[in-house]
């Protein structure tokens, strides 16, 4: 679904690139961890492959087609949705609005159907009183799962969380990396996730390793 084309990056105010000639591809139906120590470049790719940054060179292609010929909003909009550590929800809004806004933004199929939102949310264990709730006032592992609701609600084949566990308990954390695989393995989708734990890491389908300027499958 991704492929990565001798990708190389770096900050313009470092002189150092962060990687260089990168050859990756995810497939759809896999869930995948990217695993690095601390400043190596993880968010970075991360931001690359979700289109929110441009390679320095090297291409992106998403199903075969560069994501600067998709055009990078569009590709935002259609094609990827992000899972941040910090759930990056609506806050002033509850669980079920945050889903009904994100289907809205992206013209997803089920745009509107307040039912599907509701079905959605139940499945992953927020009762209709609960998604009518103000999401500040969920716990953290269950704002965690209305972020990832809000990937599954809407058509986006591709899904990038960075760590998307790094507030969880260990019990939070088992259900949000269930959560990742059923959007994986039932929907059909690819979903990568960076994480410094190894231990979610090893829950995943495919560990790779960003070392020294290069990936490598662990
Ligand atoms: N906007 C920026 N401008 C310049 N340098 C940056 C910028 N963002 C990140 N960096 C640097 O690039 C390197 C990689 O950062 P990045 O956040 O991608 O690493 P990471 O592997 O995700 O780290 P961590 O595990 O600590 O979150 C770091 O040295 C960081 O300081």
């Amino acid at each position: 679904m991704i492929t990565t084309k001798n990708l190389t990056y770096w900050y313009d105010d470092v002189n150092e690139k962060l990687f260089e000639d990168i050859n990756l591809q995810f497939d759809a139906g896999n869930l995948y961890a990217i695993i690095g120590k601390s400043g190596s470049g993880k968010t970075t790719f991360l931001s690359l492959i979700a289109g929110l940054d441009t390679p320095k060179s090297g291409t992106i292609e998403f199903e075969g087609e560069t994501l600067k010929k998709i055009g990078l909003m569009n590709y935002r909009k259609k094609c990827v949705s992000m899972v941040f550590q910090s759930y990056n929800l609506l806050t002033y809004m509850s669980a079920l609005d945050n889903l009904l806004c994100a289907m809205a933004i992206t013209e997803a199929k089920h745009a509107g159907d307040k039912k599907y939102a509701l079905d959605l949310l139940d499945k992953i264990g927020i009762d209709e009183d609960n998604a009518k709730r103000k999401v500040t006032k969920l716990s953290g592992g269950q704002q965690q799962r209305v972020a990832i609701a809000r990937t599954m609600c809407c058509d986006s084949k591709f899904v990038v969380a960075d760590e998307p566990t790094g507030n969880l308990d260990e019990n939070s954390t088992n259900d949000v990396l269930d959560l990742f695989k059923q959007i994986a393995h039932e929907q059909n989708k690819c979903v990568v996730i960076v994480t410094h734990e190894f231990d979610v890491a090893q829950k995943c389908d495919s560990i790779i390793e960003l070392r020294q300027k290069k990936f490598e499958q662990v």
